[in-house]
């Protein structure tokens, strides 16, 4: 399970901090080495002084010093340790977090649209959080106990090389313990965090649309399928617990025992044959207690191994998804028009296409309005147009080029949009409005009035630094729109794109609206999605679409005078909301 490219992607942060890690590695070094001299020191002192009651106060005294100092100098080491190794740790989980959501910034639409939100979430925060606990852990625990194991085993050579071979059968023993751990414990772990993605996705889903639950009586159903969820989730983890409470600790106990006792009989047989001391089974004694602990440790801390693989895998095949292509081609855009050449769009993965053989042109300054049933494809198309979504055939030119071809930060100098659902977050108008740019009063003064929202802000008490609520649910959907449009004018775009939200907005709102793109008409090239005849009534061209073609384009007016055509239909359609 952990190859390669798995061990790069968990090695490379840490690899970020050579230094300090070539520090923190000799602490931990010096540290082991203090360690292991306790009972090295102690053996002395059975051996030469205590057991031949040799008890002279100044050998003694140097030996208790020595014995002291040892261990403080291995005290502070680990501490030291400890710290360097949890800095390195969250540097390189805090590395690791920036480059995933760096790449889920830029991943195509279809990806974000495919994937639930929960489960994008649990990506960037438990998956790198598992990555974070392997640094700590590993770094902390396992390397320490895997230097004082190492430490051991030189000190007990030293001392008796018979004895140091007996003690290290436990070993072997515990990788092949270890190796049975990780066979049994893989599908188990992957299948926790499975469910675990899929409750996260899950709440997600239920919180953001708490109100519809609500209102169509669903909470029962939905608390059944969390239920089902949480339920399967704890069996699942009961299983791992199971198959580690099995092998690590109890099975690693039971070989630490069975190794005692044979280190007992060894000694035994090397006092029938004469010269062994006592003082060296007592280190040896003191040594293996402390060998096990670390196998334990390593064994236990085996299981975080096991969960950062999981979470690096799936770490790596969402940073396997290739990024959303952009261009790079930087020259500034000269004139704000859009040449479409028998454009064809599918959607990712989609059997056919959503928009075919669409042909138009777009001088700069001209105000276009699209019209057409639902799901005929207009919002797709203002997708294409404000290069979100990549062409599937034809060409679609902006200022004479290909606009796959224009770096995204030369067509965002010259274009806004406003989405059917526009992005507002729970923080103040403000900050809604500026949306990360430096605008000053007089500026942010413009968009409002040009956005008609002036009236709005004067009656909260708290004008523009008024919170919202979460999405921006104190405003109602005409607001929430006209705040995105005055973001958008904020910027001063020479391309604005809007994709009215609904049909039904109140007719104060509409005509606010109306004003908003009549103030704008001939200074910026705007393309306008209606639901209502009125919102483009005031274009220059209107077009027509059906089942994602152009099936009318020309001037409203003219349109309106064929009573064949299709905008014709569509305005004279009973219950139409262009009517
Ligand atoms: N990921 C997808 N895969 C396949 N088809 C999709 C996908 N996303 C959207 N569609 C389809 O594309 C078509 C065009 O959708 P679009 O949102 O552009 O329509 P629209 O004209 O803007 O509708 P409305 O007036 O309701 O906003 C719809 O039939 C929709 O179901």
């Amino acid at each position: 399970m952990i190859n390669r490219r798995l061990l790069a992607l968990m090695l490379r942060p840490l690899m970020h901090n050579r230094r300090r890690l070539l520090l923190a590695l000799l602490l931990l070094m010096t540290a082991t080495a203090m360690d292991v001299m306790g009972p090295w020191l102690t053996k002395h002192y059975i051996d030469i002084y205590l057991v031949p009651r040799d008890l002279r106060v100044e050998p003694l005294t140097l030996l208790l010093a020595l014995y002291i100092a040892t261990q403080g100098l291995a005290a502070l080491g680990r501490y030291l340790q400890t710290l360097y190794f949890a800095r390195i740790a969250l540097d390189a989980v805090h590395a690791l977090r920036k480059r995933v959501f760096r790449h889920v910034m830029h991943l195509p639409q279809h990806v974000h649209d495919a994937t639930p939100t929960g489960e994008m979430v649990s990506r960037v925060t438990n998956d790198t959080d598992d990555l974070r606990e392997l640094y700590v852990e590993f770094l902390a625990t396992v390397l320490q106990n895997l230097m004082l194991l190492v430490g051991i085993l030189i000190a007990m050579a030293l001392m008796d090389v018979k004895l140091m071979l007996i003690a290290a059968t436990l070993i072997p023993v515990a990788a092949v313990i270890i190796w049975g751990y990780q066979r049994a414990s893989g599908p188990a772990a992957m299948e926790v965090r499975r469910l675990r993605a899929g409750q996260n996705a899950r709440i997600n889903e239920a919180i953001g649309g708490m109100s519809v639950l609500q209102a169509f009586n669903q909470t029962e159903r939905f608390r059944a399928r969390y239920h089902d969820l949480n339920v399967a989730q704890y069996h699942a983890r009961l299983h791992t617990i199971r198959i580690s409470a099995l092998l690590l600790r109890s099975a690693l106990d039971l070989v630490g025992v069975i190794i005692l006792a044979a280190l007992l009989i060894g000694y035994g047989l090397d006092s029938l044959v004469g010269g062994a001391e006592i003082g060296v089974l007592y280190a040896f004694v003191t040594w293996l207690g402390r060998v096990s602990e670390p196998l334990i440790e390593i064994t236990q801390r085996f299981n975080i191994f096991q969960q950062a693989g999981v979470a690096g895998t799936r770490l790596l095949s969402l940073l396997d998804r290739p990024r959303a292509a952009s261009g790079d081609d930087t020259k500034a855009i000269k004139s704000a028009d859009y040449r479409l050449q028998a454009l064809a769009f599918r959607h990712h993965g989609a059997e056919r296409n959503t928009l075919d053989d669409v042909t138009l042109d777009i001088p700069e300054g001209a105000f276009i309005g699209l019209v057409g049933h639902t799901g005929s494809g207009k919002s797709t198309l203002l997708d294409l147009l404000g290069g979100l979504q990549p062409v599937t055939e034809g060409r679609l030119l902006l200022d004479g080029r290909p606009i796959e071809t224009l770096s995204p930060s030369v067509i965002n100098t010259v274009m806004a949009s406003v989405p059917q659902e526009p992005f507002i977050r729970s923080t103040t108008l403000r900050d809604n409005l500026l949306m990360g740019i430096e605008a000053d009063e007089a500026a942010m003064a413009r968009a409002l009035d040009e956005a008609q929202l002036r009236e709005l802000i004067d009656r909260l008490p708290d004008g523009l630094d008024t919170p919202l609520g979460e999405r921006g649910l104190t405003l109602s959907t005409g607001e929430r729109q006209l705040l995105a449009l005055a973001r958008a004018l904020l910027r001063q775009p020479r391309i604005l794109l809007l994709d009215e939200a609904t049909a039904s907005v109140d007719s104060l709102t509409e005509s606010r609206l109306n004003r908003a793109l009549a103030g704008l008409k001939g200074r910026v090239t705007m393309v306008v999605v209606a639901h209502r005849l009125s919102t483009i009534a005031g274009a220059d061209e209107v077009v027509v679409m059906q089942a994602g073609r152009i099936i009318e384009h020309g001037v409203p007016g003219q349109l309106l005078d064929n009573s064949d055509g299709a905008y014709y239909r569509l305005w004279h359609q009973p219950g139409n909301a262009l009517n």
